[in-house]
């Protein structure tokens, strides 16, 4: 029985719930189909546990912005909760534990370069390493699955622990298996088990290898944690982690808004998987279509070459004379929809669209619907930097662009995720020229779903554009 006004939705089965409405491998389509039948706020059943689906700008916007509060929390006993135990920080419900360590990584991440020249200094020096690694290809094909995955977990490392991995490092290469194989089981058919049958979860089920990766991570960042306890000088921090440490001394207020060492440990873990895996697909994506389409990677290899012209690299302040290359990094994010659905809850009984939604109700916010809805976009299902370039051909940012979502959860490293992306493909752009293998058949823009979508592995071919000069 649905709640009272609770949002319409297909009748349930015992003890599966409208399992059976989706597609487990991807219901992205599903959620598609089911809004056109009940309308843009719905509801499903996982098992027991209802749910409520909002589709298109309108339905996220109002639930995640206006009524923000009501709608910040984070569903528990889920697989993706359950892994971290609830702490940390992406998981954590609504309270002031949560807002507390929001408020700390934001201001942290700002003090060390979030949106300023530092953080630049370290994503441009993780691409020098990125280039060298082309340039061995150069004259060749490439396959780059793990490309992007290690350069951005390197930068989130750096930005945590003040140091990087080499690309080869055992460790290095754990953390990037055991965070992308996470994100993808999560999310898929054994995620969707676990989420929707619970008195399954006991047996060695494919989705136990989630909480073994966990523990894996788990083990090798407290390793790094207790080694920067031992040579770290109060007062002065050299990375996120000396600074949380710094925050645990001050005083014991601290302790009761949930600052601890085991939170610590969860919270580096949301950071790294957080910064990983979404950075590193939305490149893999773009790096997909620029390669499909040599005419828009030219152009903005013009527009580059222009702005750059005399000088060694990029810098994020460049994008403001690149309208085009803007436009196409944010058309990339777009047609990537990284992170297609963001999860949820409600921290209080309340109303959406005069519905009734109450406290604790599981709310999946479908991104990708915001990202490809007719009417918010001028070309909203083909790969086209034209939606985001007025006609004077300036860049604008339509309103409908939440690949970071909206609102008090929205995603808190969007700072440092743009400059990433820009400063990564202007660099990679201006060195390179990238073509479609010819022996390699039709691209196929499908992607894999999981917690972030990613596409299928792929080949491109590699040539020199300029000789590398100092960066
Ligand atoms: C292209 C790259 C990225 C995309 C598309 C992306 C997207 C998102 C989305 C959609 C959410 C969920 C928001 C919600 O629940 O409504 C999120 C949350 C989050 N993101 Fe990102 N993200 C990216 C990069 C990063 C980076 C580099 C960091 C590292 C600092 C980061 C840290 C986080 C954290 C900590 C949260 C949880 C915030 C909270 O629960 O309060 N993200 N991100």
């Amino acid at each position: 029985q649905r709640p009272k006004n609770f949002p319409p939705g297909p009748r349930p089965a015992p003890i599966f719930g409208n399992l059976f409405e989706l597609n487990i491998t991807n219901p992205l389509k599903d959620f598609k189909r089911l809004a056109e039948r009940y309308g843009n706020v719905y509801s499903l059943y996982f098992g027991a546990r209802p749910a409520v689906v909002l589709t298109g700008l309108k339905a996220v916007k109002e639930a995640l912005v206006t009524n923000g509060v009501d709608f910040s929390g984070r569903p528990q006993n889920l697989l993706v909760s359950d892994a971290a135990d609830g702490k940390g920080i992406i998981l954590v419900d609504y309270g002031t534990t949560w807002k507390e360590h929001r408020r700390f990584a934001l201001m942290t991440l700002r003090n060390f370069g979030m949106g300023k020249q530092t953080m630049e200094d370290r994503i441009l020096g993780e691409t020098e390493h990125l280039v060298a690694r082309l340039e061995k290809s150069a004259g060749g094909f490439v396959n780059p699955q793990t490309l992007f995955h290690d350069a951005a977990s390197n930068i989130i490392y750096l930005v945590l622990f003040g140091t990087r991995y080499d690309y080869e490092d055992d460790n290095h290469k754990v953390y990037v298996r055991c965070f992308t194989e996470n994100t993808k089981i999560t999310n898929g058919p054994w995620g969707m088990i676990y989420d929707t049958l619970p008195m399954l979860r006991s047996l060695p089920l494919p989705f136990r290898k989630v909480f073994k990766n966990f523990h894996t991570i788990e083990k090798m960042v407290l390793t790094m944690i207790s080694k920067h306890k031992k040579t770290r000088v109060p007062g002065e921090p050299r990375d996120f982690v000396d600074c949380y440490l710094d925050e645990l001394e001050k005083v014991c207020w601290c302790y009761c808004e949930g600052f601890c060492d085991v939170t610590l440990e969860r919270y580096i873990i949301d950071l790294h998987v957080a910064g990983l895996d979404t950075t590193a697909n939305t490149l893999l994506t773009a790096f997909l279509y620029l390669t499909a389409c040599p005419d828009i990677q030219e152009r903005c290899q013009q527009e580059i070459d222009e702005v750059l012209e005399g000088k060694a690299h990029a810098c994020f302040e460049d994008r403001l004379n690149m309208p085009y290359t803007q436009a196409v990094v944010h058309e990339c994010q777009r047609i990537a929809i990284t992170v297609p659905t963001a999860f949820h809850s409600t921290s209080r009984d309340t109303e959406l669209m005069g519905y009734s939604i109450p406290k604790g109700t599981f709310v999946i916010a479908n991104l990708a619907s915001v990202l490809s809805e007719e009417g918010q976009w001028k070309f909203p299902h083909e790969f086209n930097p034209a939606n985001f370039l007025n006609e004077q051909g300036q860049f604008e940012k339509p309103e409908a662009f939440l690949p970071f979502s909206a609102g008090p959860r929205m995603c808190l490293g969007e700072g440092l995720a743009r400059m990433e992306l820009f400063l990564i493909l202007v660099t990679v752009l201006r060195r390179f020229q990238f073509f479609w293998p010819e022996d390699a058949g039709e691209p196929d823009f499908t992607p894999l779903y999981g917690v972030t979508l990613t596409p299928k592995p792929y080949r491109m071919g590699v040539r020199l554009r300029q000789p590398a000069t100092e960066m």
